[in-house]
């Protein structure tokens, strides 16, 4: 199909899409693109009486008006390019920014079950980071196609008022031209839309070997050598592919461009001859000879603009699809009162067989420190994500206060749940905006709790300002804290955030802001079982089920999982001290 019906849907979506953020702009754009595009054929019109005018005023008759003309049109070609630039730099600036902040809003709401998904994560690869680039190149470029309609139909027409033959013949060899330009560019499509895959691997190897934390170990375990040769394989498949389809389409290009030669050499041949018996005027065979070269340019520009229309038509459905994406509706009615609660709850991760919790029912209360443990790949983890609301689960239900979280609006989540991840993420902005993310308040008390009133709250974290200051391990681990502390909400979850700090320094860290804890309701994931003694309950969770609860003395005193693990772990640390 003519440029193939994703791109079609792509194009007209983009224009909604381009009036809306760039209102005035984009009317101005169409207007000067339309005046542009009536400019070619009316320079080749102009031409032949220009010509012709030129002759007659050498014999007397004195009528310099198309020459005036021809001039005017010129100079309109170079105010034009002015005007089109200003035009651009403001249709860039309008939709850079609503573009991406449509984009980062839409991920906001979008559940992680839904974006972790690999279609959608090939669709955000595609986007990339430069969303409102794909969008302005199939705009500008299907204006640009559009103008050289008009400008075919527009030769076509001075060409007719010369010759029926030699208009006939221009419209026949235009057809033929578009005709073979599209199959090429229609191969051209195919390819954008196969090496999705291909690309997605080649990107995540490109991010790790750039990521500063793998840098370390690549340079420690020496992985260069395999992440290059992966590398290497991903990016051969995605060039021979691309090798492949250039190959098939060039062949399209090379019949579009004999086509236009034949058809020039044609038309000159024609007004040659046509001069010759003084059926025409030499501005008409001036006219035909200089828009030869228009004709081939135009079958060029034409080429460019398909295959751009083409790469970017693609990529700003994609944009379309993840702006379009159907956030599942947030009911808004809250229930107050403060309990997590778990019926019967089952989950297996999307794309997954494996059932990582299993049928679990358990309810937290606020103001009461809960420590869930359990060794690795128990569902510990999971359990807060399914808190959190960022999966739904398979069967069975979690609840927050009376509702879903999944359902729960960003503020009422927000109000509810404080949490730190193992991977949590600190910014190179001010301790304090690591801290308040944007709010406004006095933090010396959260940083005094968390022992890093050493550092002034407006330090600067990483290297971007000249004062800024690293944070060791430990440090960074107790802003993320303090972060969460420093929220009112009802809980505060913590999925072992202070893995990197020793053993002591944890136990120090946790005891002092114990008291916080209580008053707020608290999960805490640990590894460390020696924190359990801190929690007024102890949850003991194997392959996706309670095995044991209660506190650590009575789990003790049962002489089940949990205390074998305890005397085992505190064994470890005897040895350990005495060594
Ligand atoms: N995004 C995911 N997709 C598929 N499976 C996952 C995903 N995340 C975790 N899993 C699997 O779910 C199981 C439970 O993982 P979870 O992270 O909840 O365990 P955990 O008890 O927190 O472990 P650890 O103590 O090692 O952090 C594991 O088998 C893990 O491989």
């Amino acid at each position: 199909m003519f440029l193939g019906g994703v791109v079609m849907k792509a194009i007209l979506n983009t224009y909604k899409l381009v009036r809306k953020h760039a209102g005035s702009t984009y009317i101005f754009i169409l207007i000067e693109s339309l005046i542009t595009a009536l400019v070619s054929p009316a320079i080749i019109y102009a031409t032949a009486m220009a010509v012709d005018s030129i002759l007659n005023y050498v014999h007397g008759e004195r009528n310099l008006f198309p020459v005036i003309l021809l001039i005017l049109l010129f100079a309109w070609g170079e105010v034009s390019k002015f005007i089109r630039n200003i035009l651009d730099i403001k249709l860039e600036q309008k939709l850079e920014l609503n573009l991406n902040m449509a984009v980062m809003n839409k991920l906001d709401k979008i559940s992680l079950e839904e974006i972790e998904k690999s279609g959608f994560q090939d669709k955000l690869n595609k986007v990339k980071d430069r969303p409102h680039m794909a969008v302005i190149e199939l705009f500008n470029s299907s204006i640009a196609i559009a103008a050289i309609a008009v400008k075919v139909v527009g030769v076509a027409f001075v060409f007719f008022t010369i010759s029926a033959y030699l208009g006939l013949a221009y419209i026949i060899s235009a057809a033929l031209d578009v005709f073979f330009s599209f199959k090429a560019v229609n191969n051209m499509n195919k390819m954008f839309e196969n090496t999705t895959h291909n690309e997605r691997e080649m990107e995540n190897i490109l991010r790790i070997l750039k990521d500063k934390n793998a840098i370390y170990e690549i340079k420690v375990f020496q992985m260069k050598s395999l992440f290059l040769k992966k590398f290497k394989k991903y990016s051969e498949a995605v060039f021979d592919e691309r090798l492949k389809t250039t190959i098939a389409s060039q062949k399209y290009l090379l019949l579009s461009s004999f086509i236009n030669i034949i058809w020039m050499g044609l038309a000159i041949l024609f007004v040659i001859l046509k001069l010759m018996q003084r059926a025409i005027s030499v501005g008409s065979l001036t006219a035909v000879i200089t828009s030869a070269s228009t004709t081939l340019d135009m079958a060029e520009d034409f080429v460019y603009e398909a295959s751009s229309v083409a790469n970017s038509g693609y990529i700003a459905e994609t944009l379309l699809y993840i702006l379009n994406y159907d956030e599942k509706s947030v009911k808004e009615q809250f229930n107050s009162g403060a309990k997590i609660i778990f019926e019967n709850l089952s989950f297996k991760y999307p794309q997954s067989e494996n059932i990582v919790l299993d049928d679990l029912s358990l309810e937290i209360d606020k103001n009461k420190v809960t420590a869930i443990v359990g060794e690795n790949g128990a569902g510990k983890s999971t359990i807060i994500k399914l808190i959190a609301g960022l999966y739904k689960p398979s069967s069975g239900s979690v609840k927050i206060n009376g509702t879903e979280p999944y359902y729960l609006s960003k503020r009422e989540l927000a109000d509810s749940l404080a949490i730190v991840y193992q991977d949590f993420q600190n910014y190179e902005l001010s301790i304090k905006d690591n801290v308040l993310l944007g709010d406004e308040k006095d933090i010396s008390s959260d940083l005094s709790l968390m022992e890093l009133d050493k550092y002034d709250a407006n330090t600067n974290l990483g290297k971007l300002e000249d004062d800024g200051v690293y944070l060791s391990g430990g440090e960074s681990q107790r802003l993320a804290i303090a972060r969460a502390i420093s929220k009112s909400s009802d809980f505060l979850i913590f999925d072992e955030p202070t893995a990197s700090m020793d053993p002591m320094m944890e136990a120090k860290m946790y005891e002092g802001i114990i008291k916080v804890l209580k008053m707020r309701g608290a999960i805490i994931i640990t590894h460390r079982l020696v924190l359990s003694k801190l929690a007024d309950e102890v949850l003991v969770i194997d392959k996706g089920r309670i095995i044991e609860r209660g506190t650590h003395e009575t789990l003790m005193e049962k002489g089940g999982k949990y205390a074998k693990m305890f005397t085992e772990q505190a064994a470890w640390y005897k040895e350990a001290k005495n060594e």
